[in-house]
């Protein structure tokens, strides 16, 4: 069986004095797709930010590619692409635009291939158009637009389903799966009825209530 990307071992999290996890353990493999699950406010956009390094307020041990993440901090970083609830598109500028602005500090891409994968995610006439102007979904495809000409390892998508119409939710769960299948792994969080065959899963909001 191939190595972990990511291995989590006993890991707890609290807001506010309650409990959103503990002892918490699972690994990531390469060729999977995990999707977190549990209800609203039960700590799954929380546990995503925490596997990307954006949250400290937890408690246990994260490994990348076997080694204690703070020590691979860097590899770690390259190697991971995170995508929020929230598209983190900028409104002034347009989609070409902000595509560039989202694959700053990557590896270079020429226009032609940023094109492309707007036209991947349908917004092929959109491209100049500035993003204030898109409806909400479109506003969720650029950042979509990510994902086609992402080369990361890893993918921690958190609620990327939200606003995107049904031809655009079959697009995501194929993307998804062959990404799989090319050895890729993706960590999701979703409240659309994601069933892909082998996923793995992730479920949280199990701490009882007044747990401290
Ligand atoms: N910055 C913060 N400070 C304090 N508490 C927070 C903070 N962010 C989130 N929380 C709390 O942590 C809990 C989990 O929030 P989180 O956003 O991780 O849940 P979620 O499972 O993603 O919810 P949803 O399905 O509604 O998106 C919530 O009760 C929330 O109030």
């Amino acid at each position: 069986m191939s190595e972990p990307l990511l291995q989590a071992v006993h890991l707890q999290c609290e807001r506010d004095r309650r409990v959103l996890f503990r002892d918490l353990s699972f690994s990531i493999l390469p060729g999977t797709v995990t999707r977190v699950e549990g209800p609203n406010g039960s700590g799954k956009t929380t546990l995503l930010r925490i596997l990307a390094g954006l949250n400290d307020a937890w408690s246990g041990e994260l490994y990348w590619c076997g080694e204690p993440r703070d020590r691979q901090r860097e590899s770690f970083l390259r190697n991971t692409l995170y995508l929020g609830h929230r598209p983190g598109i900028k409104p002034l500028l347009t989609p070409l635009e902000n595509l560039r602005a989202l694959t700053a500090g990557r590896r270079p891409l020429p226009d032609r291939v940023l094109r492309q994968a707007l036209e991947g995610t349908g917004l092929a006439a959109f491209q100049d158009v500035p993003c204030r102007n898109l409806s909400a979904g479109q506003q969720r495809r650029v950042a979509l637009a990510r994902l086609l000409i992402a080369d990361e390892p890893l993918w921690l998508l958190d609620e990327v389903f939200t606003a995107i119409d049904v031809h655009g939710v079959d697009a995501l769960e194929a993307l998804l799966l062959q990404r799989a299948a090319e050895g890729g792994a993706v960590v999701v969080t979703t409240h659309h009825d994601l069933r892909l065959p082998g996923m793995h899963r992730i479920p949280l909001g199990q701490e009882e209530a007044g747990d401290d």
